[in-house]
């Protein structure tokens, strides 16, 4: 059979390891669908395994969670009204630094030049209003409008996509997708990262031990781009911080990225909403070593909790210091130089274990008392272990999550930065089918519920065993702390009975409501125990029932939001 550009599509997808593709479909895509679902492994599998989504806004959102698990991700839609859907989850995946490939079918390549009008566009003859608007929510966006450019466009995109760790957007007119293309050469042209240039690695390792020079009380703070940079950034930086012997802060979003069991970890740095002693050993320390880091309105409670001493700020590629700026250095090459250039200086651990809060002793509720939002991070912080990853949606679970303990080899995943609310369900699931290894847990509120919910069919259909707390406190509780309004109530949902409906004649969801600790006590035992689909536990709560955390940092981020305009 002839070899073809939807061919070269798969071929591309699978070398960069991507083994599952998330789909819409539609008659401007089934051809490359196709291709993209015909690829042949050496065992004559499929080497792309399709997964369809009720909608593109999930399929978007649970291929940015097969990202997190996989490294890249590829998300296929139709023209116009799928890809528009889509931009959602790519949006998702350039503010969480995510390589996810939107893959968009398009108009036959005949109809622009005869003023032909389509289906799913605009009804105007102007075909090219999809691409410009990915140009702007992607790090590289390319339309194919003749078979003989594929190859290079699609090489472009991916490697600029692997490179920058953004997405990239891929354009493929249906009547190109079966059209005959040239074979791949070798992939290490896409996947082979940008070496950091030795001279001016060696200078930034330089000036870093400059900066450090002469510091009584360095700490290191972990931001979220850490992870971006790969696992042997993350090993190196536990590297550096074990011969520094200084105090490790995590910024709220790079929560897991620095071990929790780690004799070093401090905690969370959010400002008044820190966890353990980070606040303090972020403040006392006279010089921050950050790394990934990423300073917002919401990880620095409204602008309250900015670091008071000039920083030194490592990112993916590149490191700033309070006087200079190095490109072309590749995050692990500098975290390793450092690592042998830097002297040992505990001065900021010594101080922690002065500081150090004891441990608080937990309310445990009564069996019969009312669930309580307490009771449930009591009940659920057990659950984690080496082999769970804890999802928790935008809303208060952000605050429950952040405050619960990660053992050593747990995990965590948060949308801190994109903040949509729904995230989370269709991205544990592109989570859990990119590490099926993995025991997934997620978080979630009602209102966030309600925007994706239709992908827990899809945990269904793929029986993945992912527990899911819903927590129900009727409405919007942080848009409630933050400005409340009538517009933060929503229509309550039977949510238990709804799973269930998703089960049809062929489903094995499990669900239920829990309205005390001894519901949810054994509403936990079933749910650990139920395999073969995804358990719901709906977890009813009070309305104003949420954490002391979420109102202080709802105040200052509201009073952020209310600054008056400067008029200049
Ligand atoms: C409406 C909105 N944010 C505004 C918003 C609106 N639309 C999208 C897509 N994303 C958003 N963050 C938010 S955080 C709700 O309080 C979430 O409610 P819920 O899921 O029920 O969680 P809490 O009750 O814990 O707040
Ligand atoms: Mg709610």
């Amino acid at each position: 059979s002839i070899f073809t550009v939807g061919d070269y599509l798969a071929e591309r997808l699978v070398q960069i390891g991507i083994r599952h593709h998330f789909v819409v479909p539609g008659d401007y895509n089934l051809i490359l669908l196709d291709k993209l679902g015909g690829k042949l492994d050496l065992f004559g599998r499929p080497a792309l395994i399709e997964v369809g989504c009720a909608n593109e806004l999930n399929c978007s959102m649970a291929a940015e969670g097969y990202a997190r698990a996989n490294g890249a991700a590829a998300c296929v839609v139709t023209y116009s009204v799928g890809a528009l859907s889509a931009f959602n989850g790519t949006g998702s995946a350039y503010a969480e630094n995510l390589p996810l490939i939107l893959i968009s079918g398009a108009p036959n390549t005949n109809d622009a030049g005869q003023f032909h009008l389509l289906h799913h566009t605009l009804g105007t003859s102007d075909f090219t209003y999809q691409l410009e608007m990915a140009r702007k929510i992607t790090c590289c966006a390319v339309a194919i409008d003749r078979a003989s450019d594929a190859p290079r466009l699609i090489d472009r995109a991916l490697h600029a996509a692997l490179r920058a760790k953004k997405p990239a957007y891929i354009e493929i007119p249906t009547n190109l997708a079966g059209a005959p293309c040239m074979r791949p050469g070798p992939i290490s042209a896409v996947v082979d990262p940008v070496p950091s240039n030795p001279a001016v690695l060696a200078a930034t390792i330089g000036e870093a031990a400059q900066y450090l020079q002469g510091k009584q009380k360095p700490a290191i703070l972990v931001g979220p781009k850490l992870r971006r940079a790969g696992p042997e950034a993350e090993e190196a930086l536990i590297k550096l911080a074990e011969k520094m012997g200084c105090t490790v802060a995590v910024q709220p979003a790079a929560k897991g990225m620095f071990p929790e069991d780690h004799p070093q970890y401090t905690g969370v740095f959010w400002g008044q909403v820190s966890t353990l002693a980070a606040d303090a050993c972020i403040n006392w320390a006279d010089a921050i070593l950050c790394v990934g880091t990423v300073f917002t309105d919401y990880s620095t409670v409204g602008w309250t909790a900015m670091p008071s001493v000039p920083l030194m700020v490592a990112e993916m590629d590149h490191v700033t210091f309070p006087g200079s700026t190095f490109g072309r250095v590749r995050l692990c090459d500098f975290l390793g130089g450092l690592t042998k250039a830097v002297r040992r200086n505990d001065a900021t651990m010594i101080e922690y274990r002065r500081l150090r809060p004891d441990p608080v002793l937990i309310h445990v509720a009564g069996e019969n008392d009312a669930l309580s939002r307490k009771e449930i991070q009591r009940q659920v912080e057990p659950l984690l272990d080496a082999d769970t990853t804890l999802f928790v949606e935008t809303g208060d679970s952000w605050f429950n999550g952040i405050q619960m303990k990660l053992p050593k080899g747990a995990d965590f995943e948060i949308e801190m930065q994109w903040g949509h609310i729904g995230w989370s369900i269709p991205a544990c699931f592109g989570y859990a089918l990119g590490k099926p290894e993995r025991k997934v847990i997620t978080m979630v509120g009602d209102g966030s519920f309600q925007v994706t919910a239709q992908e827990v069919s899809q945990m269904v259909r793929w029986k993945l065993p992912i527990i899911i707390f819903l927590i129900n406190n009727k409405g919007y509780t942080i848009e409630v702390e933050i400005h409340d309004g009538l517009y933060n109530r929503i229509k309550n949902w039977d949510y238990a009975a709804l799973v269930q409906a998703f089960n049809s004649t062929d489903g094995n969801a499990a669900s239920c409501r829990v309205e005390t600790g001894g519901e949810l006590a054994t509403a936990i035992t079933m749910a650990q125990e139920h395999k073969g689909g995804p358990t719901l536990v709906e977890c009813v709560i009070h309305q104003d029932d949420c954490s002391r955390e979420l109102i202080t940092w709802g105040h200052y981020v509201a009073a952020a939001n209310a600054r008056p305009p400067v008029h200049v």
